[in-house]
Parts: C-alpha cells; structure tokens; sequence
C-alpha cells in the first residue's frame, strides 16, 4: 500500500501538485487520470523519487520515502517495477537479455537462476518464440509485453506505468490492460497507472485519482465514475459523443438493477 499524504510540489514557484492526499492500495489497479498539464507526471515521478516533494509524505508500506536513508532508500527502488512510456526497451539487447536486465543489476542471482526466473516470466506474460529476438523484430503489443516482463522480474511490490497502451490499437490495449490487471491480482502488487485511455478507466479503474490543475479533484472507481455527476470528471472523461452515450448506456442499466 503506497498512502500518500497531502503532497505539494513547485517548480520555479510555480504550484504543481497542491496537497495531494490518496492511498493506492495492494493488489490493486489504481490509476491516475486528468488532462495534459495536470499533474500526472509530475506524480507519478514524485511517487517514484525522481522529484523531492517540498511537503507531505509518501508512506510505502508503513516506510515513509523522504525518512529513509541511503541503503533503504536503495532496498525500496529494488522493490518497484516501472514500465515506461514507449516501452524503452534495449534496442541492442534481445528479449530475454531486456528482461534478465534486472536481474543483474540488482540481485546476485547465479546465471542458471536468472535464465530460469526470465522463462518464468516470458511464460507468465504469454511471450512465445521471442526469447532470441531484438525489440526491433516483434510488435508494438509484445514489446509491452517484454517490458511488463522486465518489470516484474524481479517480483516487485509496486509496478508503475506510465501510459502503458500509447501507440497500440485498441485491442491490443485491452489485451495489455487486462495483462497488468491479472498480475496486479495474483502476485498482490500495488500498481499505479498514468494513463489518458478511457477504456483502461472503464475496464480496470479500481482506485481512480482524478488531477485537475493539480488538484484531486475526484476518486472513485470504474463504476462510480459512470454514476457521478461531477461536472469535471462528465467534462473530462466523456469528451467524446461515443463516451457519453456509452455513459447513458451503462447509467441505464446500473438503474435497472437497482
Ligand atoms: N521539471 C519541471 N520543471 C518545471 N515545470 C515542470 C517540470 N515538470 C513538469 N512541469 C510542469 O508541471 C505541470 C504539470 O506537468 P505534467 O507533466 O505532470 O502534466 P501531465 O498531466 O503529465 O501532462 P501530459 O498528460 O501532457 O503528460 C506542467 O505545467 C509542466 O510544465
């Protein structure tokens, strides 16, 4: 469980994060919407270390992130997978050397042990004949896939991802979506998603945090946010005339089995 409490961040002087409070929950997909210029990355890089909050905490586990010293603070960052925008796979590596990565930097496990646990994870993420290959060489949906792999190699309690559908094709998306959401399950990670794709907050929105001008403006989760009525969340999330009549659609029926 990541709590989070009552961050503020500036750039500059420049507000950016405004006393932000929420709690990400183990074993769950908690993700972070809200438009471009909200707030999100600048979150998500707070969360991961890269920016200082100026105030507030951010507790992992009951260890709060600014109180740690260096070899905690070291001990924390093998505990957390990241999967990155674009997948930032080693162009110059082939797939099972992307994912072993980790594994080398961070463990002393022997050569046989890190062969083993990267088949492990090559099965586990549905990777089939591409052990051998370079990102250059297999689709834009598998590299997600090997960069799902290499972020949890390393059995990680906390798996960020940072608009983990750009550039796939719905369907795609989905498959990929439903992938993080199932290893979010059954390995009881605490995942936190940056993401702008309304299907994943429709289809795996467990704990949505919602910025606006880096403010938490809302947090519910995939069905409660069919059902309100906040004008920024509706503005926001149902820009679309497809997404607001889905909205009605699914209102509809959550009213008929009331
Ligand atoms: N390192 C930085 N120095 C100064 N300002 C920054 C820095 N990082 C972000 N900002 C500012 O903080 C604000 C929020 O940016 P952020 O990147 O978090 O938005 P976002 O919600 O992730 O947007 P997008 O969806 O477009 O990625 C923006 O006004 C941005 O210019």
């Amino acid at each position: 469980m990541i709590e989070v409490k009552n961050i503020q961040k500036s750039f500059d002087g420049t507000q950016v994060l405004k006393g932000i409070s929420t709690t990400f929950e183990t074993g769950k997909t908690n993700l972070i919407i809200g438009q471009s210029g909200s707030g999100k990355t600048v979150m998500l890089k707070t969360l991961l270390g890269i920016h200082t909050p100026d105030s507030g905490t951010i507790s992992f586990d009951g260890r709060i992130s600014t109180n740690l010293t260096s070899t905690e603070r070291r001990e924390l960052r093998t505990e957390i997978g990241m999967v990155f925008q674009g997948s930032a796979l080693f162009d110059s590596m082939t797939v099972e050397e992307n994912i072993a990565f980790p594994l080398k930097m961070f463990t002393n496990k022997s050569d046989a042990e890190i062969t083993d646990r990267v088949n492990e994870v090559i099965d586990r993420v549905n990777l089939i004949n591409a052990n051998k290959k370079k990102p250059s060489e297999i689709s834009g949906g598998m590299q997600k896939r090997v960069a799902i792999a290499r972020a949890i190699v390393n059995n990680p309690k906390y798996l960020f991802c940072d608009e983990p559908n750009s550039g796939l094709d719905p369907k795609t998306a989905i498959v990929i979506d439903n992938l993080i959401q199932e290893i979010t399950h059954e390995y009881g990670i605490t995942t936190v998603i940056n993401t702008h794709d309304m299907n994943s907050v429709l289809e795996i929105g467990e704990h949505i945090v919602f910025l606006k001008n880096g403010v938490l403006a809302w947090s519910g989760n995939h069905k409660e946010i069919i059902q309100t009525d906040n004008e920024d969340v509706v503005d926001f999330v149902y820009s679309s005339e497809l997404f607001r009549m889905v909205r009605q659609a699914m209102r509809q029926i959550g009213n008929e089995k009331k």
